[in-house]
């Protein structure tokens, strides 16, 4: 690979990282070693902040409402950009400047700053286009005060547009936990040299409208967890035929509805072949281009040509479901295990303890991933990166907590978070579409941590394709045409 595509790509992955305040402030201060200061660090998200406002102002007056610390300091940055660019602006400094840093950015800023505090009446309060918030950023500690969290409000009652810095104000950046109530809605939020988990966390990224990065050079941190790529998938082989492509086995349940959405969105996943797995007869409504198989499961999977097999949708709690788990447990083959067969998962099954040795992925929702806590005897401390982890690690498979903002944890601790999907995702079969097309790339690539990130990109897609109140089979319908947009 040229020098040129490596330097790309780990730009790429750079702008991707998520870093916690501990790991930013890591970052921050290798930059400071590699010669950088505060001032021009802050200069350059300033300026970068300042123009993402000035095209989003597009001449009408903005408001920068500054604090203490450097969040602030940013502010006064981006008040200076503006004015140096014609557009109106007018400052209010909520706590004079603490910092050195936010100190000089205020000195350097020629333009009007309004002192908040008793002397400033809601009459003197400015009233415009654009609010930019510069209140607090990774630095809040605590929640605000009544008289900021009134001042917060106020402005942002009377701007028609809100960009929130870094963080809006009132965010814990590592949890996404609101720390007051009422909070501001913001049109735009910039995140400021890399994202922080907030912009991935409930209840906190929903509050911050589209959101953006500025780039301040900050390097790659070794172990910071990942925002979700799109995938880049490869077409079939020009040689390839259905088994080489991907050979999924459907292990069918008590309900064969949740496992006949799973094969439709498996089907256009990029598997070869789909095949349902039943000891019974083949139930009503199978679509032409699902096999089904119909044997005993040790005997139907006697034929080693199967990549990946999926257990779960629609299995049922009872004895012939547990024995079922054991047979694809016993399989050895690589494995996405959801819904009933998660809830039936012990660690004492014969073969749960070679998960580790083979691809295996487990999907749960919020309620089976605190069953799996509780089987797999963990805490369920910490926020949903950090019990993902720990279930991964414990169970040796990757993990992928479902949710508004979707988590994947690896067994080596590495995370990846997805952006916030679609609301009208919480539809019934919304997960079984899910797992289908986790096992449809698992079936192709053998590979969990890839089939996982990619079959959670294109749920979203499709998501966003089939627009609002589709149905679960719309939705694995549309698996199909986001595979398309992604294809190398
Ligand atoms: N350090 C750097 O190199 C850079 C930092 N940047 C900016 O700096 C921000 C972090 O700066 P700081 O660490 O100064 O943090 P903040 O600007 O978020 O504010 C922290 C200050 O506010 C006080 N405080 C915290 N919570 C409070 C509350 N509820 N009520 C009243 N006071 C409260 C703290 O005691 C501290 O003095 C980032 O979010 C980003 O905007 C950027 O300028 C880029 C470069
Ligand atoms: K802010």
């Amino acid at each position: 690979m040229s020098n040129r595509t490596d330097d790309a790509r780990k730009r790429a992955q750079t702008a991707r990282q998520i870093l916690t305040v501990a790991q930013m402030r890591a970052a921050e201060q290798g930059l400071m070693d590699a010669g950088h200061d505060v001032h021009a660090l802050m200069q350059r998200a300033g300026r970068g902040a300042g123009e993402w406002v000035r095209r989003l102002a597009a001449g009408r007056s903005v408001t920068v409402l500054c604090g203490p610390g450097n969040n602030g300091g940013d502010g006064y940055v981006i008040a200076q950009y503006l004015a140096d660019h014609d557009v109106p602006v007018c400052v209010v400094a909520a706590r004079p400047p603490q910092t050195d840093a936010a100190r000089r950015a205020r000195s350097l800023f020629a333009g009007e700053v309004r002192e908040a505090g008793a002397a400033l009446s809601q009459e003197g309060l400015p009233r415009g286009g654009v609010l930019v918030d510069c209140l607090f950023g990774s630095g809040l500690s605590r929640p605000l005060s009544d008289d900021l969290a009134a001042l917060l409000g106020d402005l942002a009652a009377h701007h028609a547009m809100r960009v929130a810095v870094d963080l809006p104000s009132g965010v814990d950046a590592d949890t996404g936990a609101l720390l007051n109530e009422g909070l501001p809605e913001w049109t735009l939020t910039l995140a400021l040299g890399a994202w922080k988990p907030a912009h991935f966390m409930m209840p906190a990224c929903v509050t911050m409208g589209a959101v953006r990065l500025v780039d301040i050079g900050v390097e790659a941190m070794p172990g910071a967890a990942q925002v979700l790529a799109r995938p880049v998938i490869a077409a079939p082989a020009p040689d390839a035929h259905k088994y080489r492509r991907g050979l999924l086995g459907i292990v069918a349940g008590a309900m064969p509805g949740a496992t006949l959405l799973s094969a439709q969105a498996a089907l256009r996943g990029g598997a070869g072949y789909v095949r349902l797995l039943t000891g019974g007869e083949a139930p009503s409504g199978v679509p032409a281009e699902l096999v089904v198989s119909r044997g005993a499961l040790p005997d139907l999977l006697a034929d080693g040509r199967y990549g990946a097999l999926l257990v779960g949708p629609g299995l049922g709690r009872d004895d012939a479901a547990r024995a079922k788990l054991d047979v694809a447990l016993a399989s050895g083959l690589p494995l996405v295990i959801d819904a009933d067969a998660l809830v039936l998962l012990q660690p004492g099954l014969a073969g749960v303890n070679g998960l580790a040795t083979r691809a295996c992925v487990l999907t749960p929702h919020e309620g089976e991933m605190q069953v799996l806590e509780h089987n797999f005897g963990l805490s369920g401390e910490g926020d949903r990166p950090a019990r993902a982890v720990a279930l991964a690690r414990a169970s040796g498979a990757h993990v992928l907590l479902k949710g508004p903002c979707s988590v994947i944890a690896a067994p080596d601790g590495s995370v990846t978070m997805g952006s916030r999907a679609s609301s009208w995702l919480s539809v019934a079969g919304s997960g079984d579409v899910l797992a289908g097309t986790v096992a449809s790339r698992l079936a192709v690539t053998r590979d969990a941590g890839a089939a996982a990130a990619q079959a959670l990109w294109l749920h979203s897609r499709a998501a966003e394709r089939a627009g609002s109140a589709f149905t679960s089979g719309e939705l694995a319908h549309a698996i199909g045409g986001a595979l398309a947009e992604v294809l190398a």
